[in-house]
């Protein structure tokens, strides 16, 4: 159970997204999109470029009209009384004035809620900014912009928060401390819903996973779930002769192949067929593991049919 801006304990909200939609012209841009986020857990949105994730966001805060609706515990976010902390967001790096110091931008937008001058220098402390508060938010690197971006979001302690690729352009020390943060974020039973290109980050990341493909759902699983269901099991194999326990597994019927680093790569899920290849072909086995497709894989595969911009011509 969480605290609210207030101290008072609240139940937990989820998010319902229902049957958004929303175009641009005769451009369809999202396309009847229904998903349910739920609290305590973290949500990737994945989508490739121009899938429609940044208007999806935009609809369900208000910023943009489209068709369906979103409703926070049920109810709409205009049904809430104004100033009402229930989403929090981060959708752009530098939406700040670049002449505003760091703690005035956020004391700013602190007004909207009554936050108390103490919850500002709190903040500050959790993302780390405390150092800098008293700098121009305009000198900023893209780190630092989207630490006060989050600072920002989670100013009201929202029950709920929204962030539009918030580990872009971020170093891998930065990396680390958002997926920790927003970790213990969702561990207090907050909805987290994350859009990323990330998907190696992603992976570690989310709980659930939705992905979206010219603005209509493609997957929307449990990342668990994801990876069993479409992601391939397949055993590597490192051998002292990689040329004839390949030649070996194709006499006994199985599709192998040799990978670029060295590995062979088999299409079946028992590491045990694979080592009944290698002793029959008389070579040693130097490394045997079983591996699922990652994330990337499984997104790749799903999405190969619904990339917006494609190259016209392979480059080399
Ligand atoms: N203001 C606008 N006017 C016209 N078309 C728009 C506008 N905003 C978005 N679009 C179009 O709507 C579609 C979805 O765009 P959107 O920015 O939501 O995608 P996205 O998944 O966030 O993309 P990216 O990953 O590249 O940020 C795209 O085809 C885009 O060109």
């Amino acid at each position: 159970m969480r605290k609210g801006a207030d101290g008072k304990r609240e139940t937990p909200m989820n998010v319902e997204a229902v049957h958004l939609g929303k175009r641009f012209g005769s451009r369809v841009a999202v396309d009847d999109l229904s998903f349910t986020l739920e609290p305590g857990s973290i949500t990737g949105f994945l989508g490739p470029n121009g899938a429609g994730k940044t208007t999806t966001l935009r609809l369900m805060l208000g910023l943009a009209r489209g068709s369906g609706q979103t409703l926070f515990a049920g109810k709409s976010l205009s049904a809430y009384r104004p100033g009402t902390p229930v989403v929090g967001c981060h959708l752009q790096p530098r939406a700040f004035h670049p002449k505003r110091r760091a703690r005035a931008h956020l004391d700013m937008l602190g007004r909207i809620h009554s936050v108390s001058p103490q919850r500002i220098d709190e903040v500050l402390a959790e993302v780390g900014l405390t150092d800098v508060a008293n700098q121009r938010a305009g000198g900023f690197s893209l780190g630092m912009a989207q630490r006060l971006g989050l600072a920002a979001a989670i100013l009201a302690r929202p029950p709920v928060l929204f962030l539009d690729e918030p580990m872009n352009g971020l170093d891998a020390h930065a990396v680390y401390w958002f997926r920790t943060f927003l970790r213990s974020y969702a561990d207090q039973g907050h909805v987290v819903f994350v859009s990323s290109h990330l998907m190696s980050e992603m992976q570690l990341l989310a709980d659930r996973v939705i992905i979206i493909a010219r603005g209509r759902l493609v997957a929307d699983e449990k990342m668990e779930t994801l990876l069993q269901r479409y992601g391939k099991p397949e055993v590597l194999a490192r051998a002292d002769d990689n040329g004839r326990l390949v030649a070996e597994l194709h006499r006994m019927g199985i599709a192998a192949h040799l990978r670029d680093d060295g590995f062979v790569v088999a299409d079946v899920d028992d590491t045990g067929i694979v080592a009944t290849a290698a002793t029959t072909a008389a070579v040693k086995l130097l490394e045997l593991r079983q591996e699922r497709s990652s994330l990337e894989q499984v997104y790749l595969e799903l999405t190969a049919q619904s990339q917006e911009f494609v190259p016209s011509r392979s480059t080399p």
